[in-house]
C-alpha cells in the first residue's frame, strides 16, 4: 500500500509539472495507518450514520470496500452521492494534507458512511500521511507570484492536533486556520 501511495505521489507530481521528486519531498517519508470499519445492520438506518461526514487528514487514502454492500457516500456540489462497490477495486481519496501540499489544486473530498437495515458492511482504509516530524505546506514550486501560497506551513504534529480538535468539523481546520485570507473563501 505504501508503495502504491508513493507511485501515486509521483504521478500527481508529474501531472502538476513539479515532478514526482518534489511531490514526495513535500510529503516526506510518508507514514501509514490502517482502519478497519465494521457497520452492523441497523433497524433504523435513517436515524444513524456509520461514519459522520469528514475529510481524511491523510495525503491519500486507499480504501477497499470489503463486501459488496453500498454505504460509502461522497459529497459533490452539495449533494451526497453513493459509491457503488466494485469487486477487487481500491478507491483513492485526496486527504487534507494533499490539498495543502498541492496549494489547493487537488481538493480533499468530504465523505461519510451510511448503514443498512439488513446487511452488515465493512471497509479497510489505509491512510498515507506526512512524515511525523516534518512540516506541511504548499510545495515550493507551486507557490509563485501568480499563485501565492493559499495555506500556511506548520509542523505535522500541530496539523493533526488541529484536525482532531473538537471545535473543528469537516474541512474547517484547513479552511479557517491554515488558509491564508480565509475570509475570502465561500463554503
Ligand atoms: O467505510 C467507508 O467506506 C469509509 C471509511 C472512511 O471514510 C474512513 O475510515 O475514514
Ligand atoms: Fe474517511
Amino acid at each position: 500500500m505504501r508503495e502504491l501511495a508513493m507511485k501515486l505521489y509521483g504521478v500527481i507530481g508529474e501531472a502538476l509539472d513539479i515532478g514526482g521528486k518534489e511531490m514526495k519531498e513535500s510529503i516526506g517519508e510518508a507514514g501509514q495507518a490502517i482502519r478497519i470499519n465494521y457497520y452492523p445492520p441497523c433497524p433504523q438506518p435513517e436515524n444513524v450514520l456509520g461514519l459522520k461526514s469528514h475529510t481524511d487528514a491523510s495525503a491519500l487514502t486507499i480504501l477497499l470496500q470489503g463486501n459488496e454492500v453500498e454505504g460509502l457516500q461522497l459529497k459533490k456540489d452539495g449533494t451526497w452521492l453513493p459509491v457503488h462497490p466494485l469487486p477487487n477495486a481500491f478507491m483513492v481519496f485526496i486527504g487534507d494534507v494533499l490539498e495543502v501540499v498541492t496549494n489547493g489544486i487537488y481538493k480533499s473530498i468530504e465523505h461519510r458512511a451510511v448503514v443498512n437495515s439488513m446487511k452488515e458492511r465493512f471497509s479497510i482504509a489505509t491512510f498515507s500521511g506526512a512524515e511525523w516530524n516534518g512540516n506541511i505546506g504548499p510545495a515550493p514550486s507551486l507557490v509563485t507570484p501568480e499563485t501565492p501560497a493559499l495555506f500556511k506551513t506548520i509542523g505535522i504534529a500541530d496539523f493533526y492536533k488541529g484536525y482532531l480538535s473538537p471545535e473543528h468539523q469537516g474541512k474547517s481546520f484547513i479552511n479557517n486556520v491554515l488558509r491564508i485570507n480565509s475570509e475570502n473563501i465561500k463554503y
